[in-house]
């Protein structure tokens, strides 16, 4: 699945990895349906912003793709907060879906915390549920088995399936939003992967200095270009995970900028494009965590639980 560009850095390929996912999954999903259960995604969307639809449809074909069911919700841009909450907990009581996600970011007029919040943590697609990353920062694994953060897990696999061992490496990690920032860290450290991680910020002092110390940089500022070839140690793993779309002056399609400048290939032993690279593998993780709901949900109706 790798490929060497012909700077010579190894292609960390989302698209590949993400369709080898996909294929185990559907496997899963066949094997749940030999059950009786048909795994359910849905995706709730308010308003009717142009990049949050293509998103959405993307991952609702992905999901039909593999055998899945998927619910598409639907709530125009001035939905009231109780709207929003009323659905969540129409999809809360839904036994066909086991998991979803809110589209973000909701209108500004919405309280995005509260409708969060209120999303039963078994069914968070995300894995970005208080509930679910409190238990990822007490590491309690066991018996309760949690969705975990899709992007940061696909950062992971995107470099565990390219055979890059993470034990030991010093990761930095651009940018401290929730999405990646502060949730992979607690993945990074594990200890089944055991990374070590510097998490830099927008108050870091010289981010160049701790980004020529990096084995492995997950650039996630949203800031286009901010790592330049001249901050990436010979060698070193880069991820590419920040967007940025710039309006065309003359009107053409918005352009699209990811964190990492190009001229890194030139110096980075993997490079994980953008795109090509985390996009695919969020939407393989989003995937997974629901298969994983609907599996957790087949093994307690065979055994169910004690306490
Ligand atoms: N609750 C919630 N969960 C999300 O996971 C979430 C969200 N809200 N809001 C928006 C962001 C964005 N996001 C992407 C997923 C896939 C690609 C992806 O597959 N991109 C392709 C390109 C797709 C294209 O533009 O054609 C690529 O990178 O190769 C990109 C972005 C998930 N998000």
């Amino acid at each position: 699945m790798t490929s060497t560009a012909s700077t010579g850095a190894v292609v960390l390929d989302g698209r590949a990895a993400s369709a080898a996912i996909k294929a185990e999954l559907s496997e899963r999903v066949a094997a749940l349906k030999a059950k009786g259960i048909t795994p359910g995604i849905a995706t709730v969307l308010v308003g009717a912003d142009p990049a949050s639809q293509l998103y959405v449809g993307m991952k609702h074909k992905q999901s039909v793709g593999i055998g899945m069911n998927s619910i598409q919700k639907a709530l125009p841009a001035d939905a009231t907060q109780e709207e929003v909450e009323a659905l969540i907990d129409e999809l809360n009581a839904d036994p066909a879906c086991h998991g979803y996600i809110v589209q973000l970011p909701l209108p500004k007029h919405l309280n995005t915390d509260a409708i969060l919040e209120r999303i039963d943590p078994a069914k968070d697609a995300d894995g970005l549920h208080p509930t679910n990353l409190g238990r990822l920062v007490l590491n309690v694994n066991h018996p309760i088995e949690t969705p975990l953060p899709c992007t940061p897990r696909g950062v992971i696999e995107l470099l565990l399936r390219n055979d890059y061992d993470l034990k030991g490496k010093h990761v930095v990690v651009v940018g401290r939003g929730v999405t990646i920032g502060r949730s992979i860290p607690l993945l990074l450290t594990r200890r089944a992967i055991n990374a070590t991680v510097t998490l830099t910020h927008t108050g870091t002092q010289d981010l160049s200095e701790h980004l020529r110390r990096a084995d492995v940089i997950v650039a996630a500022a949203g800031v286009k270009h901010i790592v330049k070839p001249e901050n990436v140690k010979p060698g070193a793993a880069v991820l590419d995970v920040g967007v940025t779309r710039e309006d065309d002056p003359e009107g053409g399609k918005p352009k699209v900028f990811g964190d990492v400048d190009p001229r890194v290939a030139e110096v980075a032993g993997y490079l994980s494009p953008n795109p090509g690279g985390v996009g695919p593998m969020t939407v393989a993780l989003l995937m997974t965590n629901v298969v994983e709901a609907a599996e957790r949900q087949a093994a307690e109706r065979q055994a169910p639980a004690t306490s």
